[in-house]
């Protein structure tokens, strides 16, 4: 059966099952040394111990950890949203200077334009970036399509569910052709059930554009159920404690028993992380 991919240049391209698109496929990216630390009027927080990391093209990562440990501000530095206090990102070895279209930003709230229909919402990077409307509406219904939102093209945000908000979301940030999608907590606000379709279109998605997909969560299940790797990150400071390789089977089901203790395996480190800084946190104040 052939599927087809869409590039912001317009064309359209038949690949033929698993197979990748030779235009398909994320960028690699490399974090060295990145460090955050905001600075008030009031109080000094460092949010990101030096962080080092490489990442593969195509691969799908998840970074798991408690509230304040500095994922989204990670996110936010890799899409060139933010500025590190040190170190450096690059994106196929060229290093990340601010924001670009190879890197799109999705958040937990899906952020469409609420007085533009579904269609024009997925077509507004591509208007931006000057491409005429026959193209700019071949290509987002094909997004809407990979979505299965097609039929709600004539929408506005408000009249549709919060899962079909975060598909369109979703067809908006293909439609520009990122390299890389960062998602962060995508899902975090949509229910039970929604997110275990939307982590089904999801994989689906990466499997035909083999895109590198960051995707930020605090829900370890979600994170052993996508990823490639579960980067395991500590609060105050933020830092990575652990990133684990999940080599199980796609499709991955919650329910799964592999993967229900891959999950154990995580949460426990994770839960000893904490532990063990909470007491040192206990010592420190009775040392004071
Ligand atoms: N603009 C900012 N100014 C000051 N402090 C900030 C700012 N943004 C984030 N922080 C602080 O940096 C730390 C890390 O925040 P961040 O939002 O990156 O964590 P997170 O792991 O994504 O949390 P959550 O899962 O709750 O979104 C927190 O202590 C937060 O209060």
């Amino acid at each position: 059966m052939s599927q087809s991919t869409v590039n912001i240049r317009g064309s359209i391209e038949a690949t033929s099952g698993d197979e990748l698109s030779p235009r398909a496929g994320g960028n690699s990216l490399r974090i060295e040394g990145v460090s955050k630390t905001f600075v008030d009027s009031e109080r000094v927080v460092e949010a990101l111990r030096p962080v080092d990391l490489v990442i593969q093209p195509g691969e799908f990562v998840c970074f798991l950890g408690p509230s304040g440990c500095g994922k989204s501000t990670l996110l936010s530095i890799i899409a060139g949203l933010e500025q590190a206090s040190g170190g450096n990102i690059f994106v196929n070895d060229k290093e990340v200077q601010g924001p670009g279209t190879d890197r799109i930003l999705l958040f937990q709230e899906a952020a469409l334009f609420p007085w533009l229909d579904v269609q024009k919402n997925v077509e507004f990077g591509l208007r931006q970036a000057g491409m005429p409307g026959k193209q700019r509406a071949e290509i987002a219904r094909h997004y809407l399509n990979t979505v299965n939102l097609n039929g709600f093209e004539h929408s506005y945000p408000h009249q549709l569910s919060g899962g079909m908000r975060q598909r369109a979301a979703i067809a908006r940030a293909l439609a520009i052709d990122p390299e890389i999608l960062l998602m962060d907590e995508p899902f975090g606000a949509l229910d039970a059930f929604t997110r275990d379709k939307l982590h089904a279109q999801v994989e689906a998605i990466w499997r035909e554009t083999r895109k590198t997909i960051l995707f930020v969560t605090h829900n370890v299940r979600e994170a052993v159920a996508l990823g490639d790797r579960v980067i395991v990150f500590a609060p105050r400071p933020g830092r990575i404690i652990r990133d684990f390789p999940i080599d199980l089977p796609r499709p991955r089901s919650l329910e799964d028993y592999q993967l229900v203790d891959k999950a154990a395996e995580i949460l426990q480190v994770l839960r000893s992380e904490m532990e063990k800084q909470e007491q040192e946190e206990e010592v420190g104040s009775t040392v004071h």
